[in-house]
């Protein structure tokens, strides 16, 4: 960046009124794009190779993350060191494949991509996330990727992993962990012609930080915490998803809306808490505006976006709350308005999916994730609805509409479920008013109504 700036604003100032200006100042263009290129390669190839205070964090489904790193970088005082392998029991293989190419939107959607395929390529492997990164440069460093597990070892595996280092060889570290005696041995593997293994070491198992990695990378991967850094991810997608480039042109860019004299009342809950049924009536009883967030006007792409990676499509959500913000702020000059969905999905959902394993792998309460953006409109008053398990699975049974994958994956993963709601209630400033909907209709709009007269000025 200070070349490029020193190139194109101070260096012409200087040279203003010199003959040779012009030749001087393509010389420099092309010297600066070449050692631009230079350092591109030289970055690429530092992250093919180990670094000696690489850290791996491996996602857990039932406890906080297992770590490890090369035995090198710990030291023979370090406490809680052991190298107890929950993965390679009885012989088995593990194999770590890594996206070390830096640019977010492309690395994510190569992670998905490979996701995919790694699930797909032979049955009786298991795959978890896994981030790879230098402890004291968490953001600048990471690296996402798998750990495949191999308890069977299968033979055909290693050949598709190297068909996946040899297609992507620019993009992706592959390594392979085998235990001898004991101790565990990192193999790093190269294209050099054919696929060939490049170095060993040893790795062993290491405590980890508080908070975790998966925890650190929530915020700015799938949690926004401002409209320049959703504005920052989409603009990057643009350049490889066309809606992308649609979905930037609805968004008026222009100053903050500002809520106008009337309460902005937000319902949110999970499917089938009855959010539709209350915020309906709620409309007729306080004659007041209904909206939904994502808004009508940009909710023909959102079933694009529901297929993209996780940094596209809670960028998608996240916009759609901005956007529908600038309706909010002109409704509630004219009477209350009723938001069914804002924030508070948006983020409660990205975290739950984000995070691995149960409740206790949530970020703590108070963490930044779970604090409302300061240049979004704020709403009076957020009710969140809470039913059983069982009455809000009858409810979805009963409504009989076909059901959205997330909705299937509600239904069938209790431990999400939990989650989501989880961090609806430790959502703050606005923090959420939890009403139980599991009553009747009428008991579930008495009580709402209730609770408005007592917070908003109705
Ligand atoms: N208090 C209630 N008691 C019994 N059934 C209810 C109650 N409220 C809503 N229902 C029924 O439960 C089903 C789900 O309700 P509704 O569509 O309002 O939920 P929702 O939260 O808007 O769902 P989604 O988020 O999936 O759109 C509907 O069939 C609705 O008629
Ligand atoms: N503001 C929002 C609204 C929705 N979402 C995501 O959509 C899913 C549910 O939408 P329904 O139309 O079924 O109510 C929800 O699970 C979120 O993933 C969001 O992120 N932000």
């Amino acid at each position: 960046n200070t070349i490029t700036s020193c190139c194109c604003f101070r260096f012409p100032r200087m040279m203003a009124g010199c003959k040779t200006f012009p030749i001087v100042c393509l010389q420099l263009y092309l010297h600066t794009r070449s050692m631009l290129r230079t350092c591109t390669r030289m970055a690429s190839a530092a992250c093919q190779h180990r670094v000696k205070s690489q850290m791996y964090a491996v996602e857990s489904a039932c406890k906080s993350p297992f770590y490890f790193t090369l035995k090198d970088n710990v030291s023979p005082v370090s406490s809680g060191t052991s190298n107890a392998w929950p993965f390679l029991a009885q012989g088995g293989y593990a194999h770590s494949l890594c996206v070390t190419t830096s640019q977010r939107v492309q690395a994510a959607r190569l992670q998905k991509s490979m996701g995919k395929e790694l699930t797909a390529m032979v049955p009786g492997i298991q795959v978890v996330k896994l981030l790879s990164y230098i402890p004291d440069n968490l953001h600048g460093s990471l690296q996402r990727g798998f750990l495949i597990l191999d308890s069977q070892h299968h033979h055909d595996l290693q050949n598709k992993l190297e068909g996946l280092l040899r297609e992507n060889q620019q993009d992706i570290q592959l390594c392979t962990y085998t235990e001898e005696e004991g101790r565990v041995w990192q193999s790093r593997w190269e294209v050099n012609g054919q696929v060939k293994e490049m170095d060993r070491s040893e790795v062993v198992a290491v405590n980890g930080p508080m908070p975790s990695p998966f925890v650190e990378i929530l915020r700015g991967s799938a949690v926004y915490s401002s409209l320049q850094d959703v504005l920052s991810v989409l603009r990057e997608s643009a350049k490889v998803i066309p809606e992308a480039e649609k979905l930037l042109k609805c968004m008026d860019l222009g100053n903050i809306p500002e809520k106008g004299s009337h309460p902005v009342i937000v319902i949110e809950g999970l499917d089938a808490t009855g959010k539709s049924t209350l915020t309906e009536s709620l409309k007729q009883h306080l004659k007041a505006t209904l909206l939904r967030s994502p808004p009508d006007s940009i909710s023909r792409w959102r079933k694009t976006f529901d297929d993209e990676t996780s940094l596209i499509k809670r960028a998608y959500y996240a916009l759609s709350n901005y956007v529908a913000a600038v309706d909010i702020a002109k409704a509630s000059e004219v009477s209350p308005v009723i938001v069914d969905r804002f924030w508070h999905s948006t983020a409660a959902y990205a975290i739950a999916t984000e995070i691995g394993g149960n409740i206790q792998n949530l970020p703590d309460h108070h963490h930044v994730v779970y604090q409302w953006p300061e240049d979004l409109l704020k709403p009076d008053l957020v009710i969140l609805l809470t039913v059983s398990d069982e009455e809000r699975i009858h409810r979805i049974r009963k409504r009989g509409l076909q059901e959205t994958q997330e909705e299937k994956e509600l239904e069938a993963n209790s431990m999400f479920r939990q989650k989501v709601e989880e961090a609806y209630r430790r959502m703050e400033n606005p923090g959420c008013v939890v009403i139980d909907a599991g009553a009747s209709r009428e008991a579930v709009l008495k009580n709402t109504l209730s609770i408005i007269k007592r917070h908003c000025d109705i």
